[in-house]
């Protein structure tokens, strides 16, 4: 279809209510008032030979599945239905009937789908299986520029009547994006907690679901604001057979892409501002009731007497009242819903123009980035002794076995961290000796230190660090380069739930674009860790990766035992170590 061939909307813009009005059972299902219908001229409708997108902003992603024990550990990669290689059926039954056809099945005849569509979806495929823990194939991509600062995820923003199809419409759209990490927040999670006088009254169908004030619409834009900080948020599962929360919440990070529907996605001005772009999913009122009465008596536990009872009495007027009229703040309009697949590839297209626009290429920015020559302040390079220097003879030899790569790199490592220590503050304090007298000596004034090692490599330098301090504690970021992107992606955390008091010994045994480094201190400090209560330890860095870290995070101190002269095309460290876990663990590719 031609892009520009925008049509105007046909005859159905109709007069009817408006906000002003009350709301009646009786009242039309396409009520657009002539001050809508204004409205309505500038607006894109998306039907099959239509085309023109109006939209603003764009960015960047991610959602993580969190497994609580006595530390905050999260498997990231349960991505909310994203997963290109495993898109969920926007249907989990069979073609939907009219009721008189016999559709009206058993609630128990078939799987339901009883909670709220920001659940993780279940089909993801392990690459790693610890002994405890799983971690999926899906990993949280940067989220922050080079300069280590957020980029926003881009928000869509989907609205319309019950059983329009905006879950549809939203899982097309994330299949169409071909894009890894897009997250689907539903408003159905965000139903308030009812009191046992509201639970009696929705066992009747005498509750209505459907107005304004059964959400909780702070806690939505405190939850998108937080999405769109990159910050961690704790959602909950809302399931429509016990008009209940679940228990468990879900955690989610924000994502290249948050798509946000719901009946009332466009109600509240504060959530409003928070969507980069707003669709309108416009669908007949017939084919809507239909589709209700099947999805609820199948999925979400009703009868056919109470989802009529309720459609007539709440959602047919809520429709008229709240929710058609907010149509007039929809950029785009898709009528008939999830089939309308010129609409959804639109959608899809213009979101995608907007995410190329920022760059995926992270890894390629930092690579050449361009510094100037002077080493940032926060460099700390042990001395080149000869010392040092006969450590790395050892261990950049290609022929030196592992056994003594082990040896010598555990040695350097060793000093590494000493040298680390000694940049901690540390206070003056005066203890007796033996014989008596006062010896004027010095403690670190903080107990409370943490090793974090960024797997594999980093978790090398573990032993060292709990060599030297008797009780410090140990956190892991599992990161993993993506094959087909290039880019780094965080698969698992694991970090002290008071991670915020301490101070951190961020460890990974070499450092060469820098990009793993910075998602790890990104991860840091969203976890709202200090700035200048990180130090980098490594074996080796590279010059690039030694500036783009202190560009970034210009409060975080680096301490290395040498610094090479750039990195190769592949991104490894020139003339650098090799791939030092390769070596470590003894996983080096055979020449075969
Ligand atoms: N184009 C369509 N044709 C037939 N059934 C559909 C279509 N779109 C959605 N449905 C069905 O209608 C029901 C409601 O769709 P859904 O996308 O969940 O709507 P909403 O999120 O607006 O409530 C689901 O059972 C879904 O399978
Ligand atoms: N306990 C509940 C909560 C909500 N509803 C109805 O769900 C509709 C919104 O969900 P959609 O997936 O259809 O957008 C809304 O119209 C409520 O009436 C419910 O029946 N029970």
């Amino acid at each position: 279809m031609d892009a520009g061939a925008a049509r105007r909307r046909p005859q159905e813009v109709m007069s009817g209510r408006f906000k002003q009005d009350p709301p009646s059972s009786a009242s039309s299902d396409r009520p657009i008032t002539h001050k809508l219908k204004k409205h309505m001229e500038g607006k894109t409708l998306l039907m099959d030979s239509t085309v023109h997108i109006s939209s603003s902003g764009g960015e960047e992603t991610a959602t993580t599945r969190q497994m609580e024990d006595e530390e905050s550990t999260t498997d990231i990669g349960e991505m909310e239905g994203s997963h290109p290689t495993s898109p969920r059926p926007p249907s989990a039954g069979p073609p939907p009937q009219t009721p008189t056809q016999g559709a009206l099945r058993s609630p128990r005849s078939r799987r339901q789908r009883t909670t709220s569509q920001s659940q993780p979806s279940r089909s993801r495929e392990p690459i790693l299986r610890g002994r405890r823990r799983t971690i999926y194939t899906a990993g949280r991509p940067p989220w922050y520029d080079c300069q280590g600062q957020l980029v926003e995820p881009f928000v869509i923003g989907v609205c319309g009547g019950s059983a329009s199809g905006k879950t549809t419409v939203a899982r097309k759209i994330i299949e169409e994006l071909d894009v890894p990490w897009v997250t689907l927040l539903s408003l159905d999670s965000f139903y308030k907690v009812l009191s046992e006088k509201q639970h009696e009254e929705a066992a009747r169908n005498e509750y209505n679901f459907d107005h304004p004030d059964a959400f909780d619409f702070e806690l939505v834009a405190k939850t998108l604001v937080r999405l769109k900080e990159g910050k961690k948020v704790e959602v909950p599962i809302y399931n429509f057979v016990t008009h209940r929360r679940e228990t468990k919440t879900k955690t989610m990070y924000g994502a290249n892409v948050i798509i946000f529907e719901g009946i009332l996605a466009f109600y509240s001005p504060d959530v409003l501002k928070l969507l980069d772009m707003k669709v309108f999913v416009d669908t007949d009122s017939d084919e809507r009731l239909v589709r209700r009465l099947q999805r609820d008596i199948a999925e979400r536990g009703r009868e056919l007497d109470g989802v009529l009872k309720q459609y007539f009495k709440f959602v047919k007027p809520a429709f008229d009242y709240y929710i058609a009229p907010s149509m007039v703040h929809a950029d785009i309009i898709v009528p008939r819903g999830g089939e309308n697949e010129v609409a959804i590839n639109l959608i899809a297209q213009n979101v995608m123009t907007q995410l190329q626009q920022r760059g995926f290429k992270l890894r390629e920015k930092l690579a050449n980035a361009n510094f100037g020559i002077a080493r940032p302040n926060s460099l700390h390079l042990l001395p080149s002794t000869p010392q040092i220097r006969g450590l790395h003879t050892f261990i950049r030899n290609k022929d030196t076995p592992r056994d003594e790569f082990i040896f010598y790199s555990k040695r350097l490592i060793r000093l590494v961290i000493e040298h680390a220590l000694t940049l901690l503050p540390f206070t003056d304090v005066t203890v007796e000796t033996p014989q008596g007298i006062p010896y004027e000596g010095k403690r670190i004034a903080t107990e409370k230190i943490c090793g974090v090692s960024i797997l594999r490599a980093g978790e090398t330098m573990e032993n060292a660090l709990c060599e030297v301090l008797k009780d410090v504690r140990i956190g892991k970021i599992l990161i993993q380069t993506n094959l087909d992107t290039g880019e780094p992606e965080l698969y698992y955390l694991r970090l002290p739930k008071d991670i915020k008091d301490y101070h951190i010994f961020l460890m990974d045994a070499t450092v060469a674009t820098g990009a793993a480094a910075i998602m790890a201190i990104r991860v840091l400090l969203d976890h709202e860790v200090t700035e200048e209560h990180i130090s980098l330890c490594s074996l080796l860095m590279t010059e690039q990766g030694v500036h783009n870290i202190a560009y970034a995070f210009p409060k975080v101190r680096i301490v290395t035992t040498a610094v090479d002269p750039c990195v190769n095309e592949k991104f490894y460290i020139v003339p650098g170590i090799g791939n030092f876990g390769d070596r470590y663990f003894g996983t080096e590719p055979s020449d075969q």
